[in-house]
């Protein structure tokens, strides 16, 4: 079938209520939905999205391209003032309007005609509106002009809708008027005093970058660290970093009630230690919730408001014929952008294959149709100063997993590559290695311009290479990567 075959609806048009019916429907056209639709073009399927919102999802628009042109001003004058010669440039603060004004710009000014037209160049329709589900391989659009569409699958639905910042709920905290990731990567103006309570990576992210951008920031985290889903010593070195860029970071705290008289008057928290803190904004990082509670799912037997349990082809379990798929955050595996887009690869794949009849698909470990790297191989970067970047279990997640493992740590301050890029850098690296089967299971890296390192490490775990080949794998000289050698180095002692 050619494409142009493959793209056209079979069915009447919309707005006679009737259904119009394609091979694919994918509800939720943010990175992961508009992957799994031209994945499953590319197999020669006809696909549709449905989106009730902006056409590249909460990643383009209010979460990792907007946060990270928020972060990326910051970094770039804290490289430079670590370096002598350097720094005696740039003794000014960073220009808060001219940041924001790229951020805006990284953002496509929150106007999606770039994405539309991506879908469009690769032949996936669009259909904008609140997609629900209406029983088996059926989604019903309530469209922006009070008419609803009917699509039908002939294949598969797969659904694609996200996640939503997850708030707690505590006494005047909606009189508070909070603000969630959305407003942190999308304010225009910088707040002078901003609380930000949650210690994962969207409050270690956020406190950095506004922090650099004028605001006096209070990081209030209610357990020990920072960064608990990583090696402790990232959570230690990023914090220690932020309090010396000025910022307040207090532990095993956490707020118990919001009071705003006003909405232009400031925010008091009363905080579980029984103090009290003002500020002009709140910042809740407290998480994600799947966006899943208005989604027809009770129509075909599952649960609304949970994540949706999915096996390693992205099939949501126990659905009757197997026809519907959860891709990207919404299945809750692993919330990033990349781990989503390559689910969106695996699962896109699986529904061609599946269409086509292929009998035995390649579910097996690290085959074409399943998801492995979600449960061995994540990699995420937290571009704080210093970045932190990790793939892998921790050394006690693979103890957990019942892994024989030797955790190997580096002070990458003795690399030359590493001193060259800062004066006095400071940084650190683990390495777990399977004892068993002396290959790498996991590798952390925290310190300036490490996140452009992590790749290398992604490849020797999903590559599952072993240690005696890594000897092989030189490292330029003198760079940063020099830190592979010494961790070899020391683990050959
Ligand atoms: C502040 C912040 C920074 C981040 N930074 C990074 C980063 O640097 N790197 C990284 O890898 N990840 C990052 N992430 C995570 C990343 O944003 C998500 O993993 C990613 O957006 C998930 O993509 P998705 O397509 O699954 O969902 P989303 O991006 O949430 O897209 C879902 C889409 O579905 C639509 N939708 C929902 N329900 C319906 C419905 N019923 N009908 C029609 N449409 C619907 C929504 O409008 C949305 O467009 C960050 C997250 C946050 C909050
Ligand atoms: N650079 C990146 O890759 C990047 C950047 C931002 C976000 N993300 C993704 O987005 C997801 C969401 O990030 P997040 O930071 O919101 O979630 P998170 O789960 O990483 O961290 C939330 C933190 O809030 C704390 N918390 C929860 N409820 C609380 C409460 N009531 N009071 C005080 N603290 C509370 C938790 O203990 C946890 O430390 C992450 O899973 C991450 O993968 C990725």
């Amino acid at each position: 079938m050619s494409p142009s075959e493959a793209s056209a609806p079979a069915g009447a048009a919309a707005g006679t209520g009737e259904a119009e019916e394609y091979d694919v429907v994918v509800i939720g056209a943010g990175p992961v939905g508009e992957n799994v639709a031209e994945r499953a073009h590319a197999t020669g399927l006809s696909t549709v999205v449905v989106e009730n919102e902006l056409v590249g999802g909460e990643c383009s628009y209010w979460a990792c391209m907007p946060s990270k042109a928020l972060l990326r001003p910051a970094a770039a004058l804290a490289d430079a003032r670590r370096v002598d010669g350097a720094a005696q440039a740039v003794r000014g603060p960073l220009d808060a309007d001219a940041v924001l004004a790229r951020r805006t710009s990284f953002a496509s000014g929150w106007q999606d005609d770039s994405q539309v037209a991506w879908l469009d160049s690769e032949a996936v329709d669009l259909v904008r509106g609140h997609g629900r589900l209406d029983g088996p391989r059926r989604v019903v659009v309530d469209t922006p002009d009070g008419s609803a569409r009917v699509l039908t699958a002939r294949h598969a639905v797969a659904v694609c809708t996200g996640s939503r910042a997850a708030l707690p709920d505590l006494p005047g905290i909606a009189e508070a008027r909070p603000w969630t990731s959305r407003e942190a990567t999308s304010s225009k103006e910088v707040p002078g005093r901003l609380a930000v309570i949650g210690g994962g990576v969207v409050g270690a992210e956020m406190a950095t970058a506004w922090q650099a951008l004028g605001s006096e920031v209070t990081l209030l985290v209610r357990g020990r660290r920072l960064l608990e889903r990583m090696e402790p010593f990232a959570g230690e070195l990023v914090a220690e970093s932020l309090t010396e860029a000025g910022a307040s970071v207090r532990t095993g705290v956490s707020v118990e009630a919001l009071e705003r008289p006003s909405p232009d008057r400031p925010v008091t928290l009363s905080l579980s230690d029984g103090g009290r803190l003002e500020v002009d904004e709140v910042l809740f990082a407290t998480g994600r919730r799947p966006r899943t509670d208005d989604l027809g799912l009770r129509t075909v037997g599952c649960e609304p408001g949970d994540w949706l349990t999915v096996d390693d082809s992205l099939r949501v379990e126990g659905v009757h014929g197997g026809w519907l798929y959860a891709v990207g955050d919404v299945n809750g595996r692993a919330l990033l952008t990349h781990q989503g887009k390559y689910q969106a690869r695996i699962a896109g794949s699986a529904i061609g294959a599946r269409a086509a009849g292929v009998p035995l698909l390649e579910t097996d470990r690290w085959g074409a149709h399943a998801a492995t790297a979600d449960h061995d191989a994540v990699p995420q970067v937290v571009f704080t100063d210093p970045e932190a970047a990790s793939v892998g279990p921790t050394a006690a997640e693979a103890e957990e997993r019942g892994l024989r493992v030797r955790a190997v740590d580096l002070d990458m301050g003795g690399v030359a590559g590493a001193a060259l890029y800062a004066d006095g850098y400071r940084g650190r690296a683990r390495m777990v290695v399977d004892l068993d089967r002396e290959t790498v299971v996991g590798v952390t890296f925290v310190g300036p311009g490490v996140s452009e390192l992590l790749h290398s490490a992604s490849v020797a775990v999903a590559g599952e290479v072993p240690l005696e080949r890594l000897w092989h794998a030189v490292p330029a000289y003198p760079t940063i990567s020099e830190v592979w050698l010494r961790l070899l180095e020391t683990y050959r002692g």
